[in-house]
């Protein structure tokens, strides 16, 4: 693990998915598939020849009563004959089946580890600055839910949906081999039946969209209800927020009921067309008419009663089993959108950072994360070894998106950024980890334990080295008053503060050694007492590091060697406290009004 994995990821960003570069005709599911294709044409192909075999005895059974029947007696040789072929069918369905079950399990293990493998690998050279509270979603959704469900559709649906279409099938043919007749008047309720299913199934996408949105309504106001409950109650409007929700609940309520009153007569009439009764009742009464009409041999009936309703049977399966290719396809498109999120460019022949690797120039720099709005503008700023420069500025004018361009959260849009004077382009990421750690203000603890935790950047760390420098950042004694010391694992039987969290990601930090260090001011939210520690811990971390602080609070960096103010996205002053102050700018305007608010 490297320092650059001490990353959090705090800001809420737009960029969650960038748009995939569109290709002609967007890949799916055909492309993931590719490893197992052939697995699972032959699954498919095992899945057929058992649907046709499951078909088989239902015939054979039709034949013997055929046998049985034969006008100059039953015909025992045939009779037999059905029987066994009967036999073999069922023997050969129940071998084919499971076959087919087992390829596709198979070919699905392989299909699952192979998607992970590739969303991992692709995830890694995405760049840092991707990874923010919203992609984090998008890539737990691709890598759970979305693969969770290519998951159902390759070991389950293809082989259902092989199944509902070539049962049938087989039984349609055989009915027109012996009475075409017949056998179109056993389609008739297939075409009712899909009338009705379209008709139910209408508006199909706007009825979805409006079902999740309804829904999505519900879980806003819950969401809403439960984490802003202390504030609502505080200003006394805990009916407001029930009737927020009461009123998302109603919505969706009146949606639902209005949408199942519309298609439940065309779903009730659907499943009636396709149910066997309607099927049995259809073959019995044509086939009496045909027969008293002398139209067909009465043994000719027997093959319709019995795969008459196989015909229909299966299509209201079909249409349940839609869904979830639907389902499968759109999750396809999720991931093919995480695979397509352009990864951040690699050196092809990397270099090391040179021998002053704690210096780090950033020269002409602009950035901007959309490619049309300037974040940072002309930049020129260099952090010498050993020194602290602290960026200030308003609120939004680029401080974070300056500080975390040192590390490559990003590229520039233009200029460069060098550490020990080579381009940051230029060093392969785990080198350039290695020369940058960074601590900000919400980190990141790992469900983990104490000790596993500020060892992140240097695995191999021995226990004496990982107490220096918890000592050094003056967690130590936190740290041995909890239950099981440093292996208490946090969250279960570590619970810190956030002074405290902060403490030990600056022991993760002291122990990584990077001698460049960004760090998101610390305090802000630390308690006075915790504030000192934290304050003496950072001062353990400057010793002979570069270090470059982003200052919400102008008194905690006004000793720092060099200060540079932003004032959208360009650096407006920079220079020593004192020297900022005689220049009477913006920072000398900034000191004061926070010297005036008692910051
Ligand atoms: N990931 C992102 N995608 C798009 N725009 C962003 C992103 N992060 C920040 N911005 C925008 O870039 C500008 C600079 O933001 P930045 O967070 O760097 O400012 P800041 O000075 O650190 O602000 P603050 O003091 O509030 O943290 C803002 O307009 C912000 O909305």
């Amino acid at each position: 693990m490297t320092g650059a994995a001490l990353a959090d990821t705090r800001e809420g960003t737009p960029d969650t998915l960038p748009a995939p570069e569109t290709p002609a005709k967007p890949p799916g599911l055909g492309e993931l598939i590719t490893p197992i294709r052939g697995r699972l044409t032959a699954a498919i192909l095992a899945q057929a020849a058992a649907a046709v075999c499951s078909m088989i005895p239902f015939i054979a059974v039709a034949e013997l009563a055929r046998a049985l029947l034969a006008p100059g007696g039953p015909d025992e040789g045939r009779a037999w004959a059905a029987a066994w072929t009967a036999v073999g069918a069922l023997v050969a369905r129940l071998v084919l089946y499971a076959a087919a079950g087992i390829l596709t399990h198979h070919a699905d293990a392989d299909f699952q580890l192979d998607l992970r493998r590739r969303l991992a690998r692709h995830l890694g050279r995405v760049p840092l600055g991707w990874f923010t509270d919203n992609s984090s979603g998008e890539v737990k959704k691709a890598a759970a839910d979305d693969i969770s469900t290519l998951h159902h559709l390759v070991a389950h649906t293809a082989l259902e949906v092989t199944a509902a279409l070539v049962a049938p099938l087989t039984a349609l043919v055989y009915l027109l081999a012996v009475d075409w007749r017949l056998a179109l008047v056993a389609l008739l309720p297939l075409v009712i039946g899909a009338y009705f299913l379209k008709q139910a199934m209408s508006g199909g996408e706007e009825v979805t969209a409006r079902f999740f949105g309804s829904m999505g309504a519900v879980n806003s106001a819950v969401v809403e209800l439960v984490h802003g409950i202390s504030v609502i109650k505080a200003y006394g409007r805990t009916s407001r927020a029930h009737r927020a929700y009461d009123d998302a609940a109603d919505s969706f309520s009146v949606f639902f009921r209005d949408w199942i009153m519309s298609t439940t007569r065309a779903s009730t009439s659907a499943a009636l067309a396709l149910s066997g009764p309607a099927a049995l009742l259809l073959a019995t009464a044509t086939g009496t008419l045909f027969v008293t009409q002398g139209w067909a041999d009465a043994v000719d009936l027997v093959p319709f009663v019995l795969l008459g309703p196989a015909i229909t049977g299966s299509v209201m399966g079909l249409a349940q089993s839609g869904h979830a290719v639907q389902g499968g396809l759109q999750s396809a498109r999720q991931i093919h959108a995480l695979l397509a999120v352009p990864p951040l460019p690699e050196a092809t022949e990397p270099t090391a950072p040179g021998e002053d690797g704690g210096r780090v120039e950033l020269e002409g720099l602009s950035f901007s994360y959309d490619g049309v709005t300037e974040v940072l503008r002309d930049i020129d700023l260099t952090l010498r070894p050993g020194t602290v420069t602290a960026l200030v500025g308003a609120s939004g004018s680029g401080k974070s998106t300056l500080a975390r361009l040192v590390p490559r959260f990003w590229d520039t849009t233009a200029g460069t950024v060098r550490i020990g004077g080579t381009d940051v382009r230029d060093i392969a990421p785990a080198d350039l980890y290695r020369q940058v750690s960074f601590v900000f203000q919400d980190p990141h603890l790992l469900r983990t334990t104490v000790r596993d935790n500020i060892r992140l950047g240097r695995p191999d760390a021995d226990d004496t080295a990982v107490e220096r420098a918890a000592h050094a950042a003056h967690i130590h004694e936190r740290i041995t008053a909890l239950p099981r010391g440093y292996d208490s694992v946090i969250g279960e039987d570590a619970v810190l503060s956030g002074g405290e969290s902060q403490r030990l990601s600056v022991a993760r930090a002291l122990l990584a050694d990077a001698p460049v260090l960004v760090l998101d001011e610390a305090t802000s939210f630390a308690d006075p007492e915790s504030e000192a520690a934290v304050q003496q811990a950072l001062s353990a971390l400057a010793a002979g590091r570069t270090l470059l602080v982003i200052a919400h609070r102008l008194a905690t960096v006004r000793d720092a060697d060099h200060i540079a103010v932003l004032d959208g996205g360009r650096i407006a002053e920079q220079g020593t406290h004192d020297e900022l102050l005689t220049l009477d700018g913006r920072y000398a305007r900034m000191w004061a009004l926070q010297k005036k608010g008692g910051a």
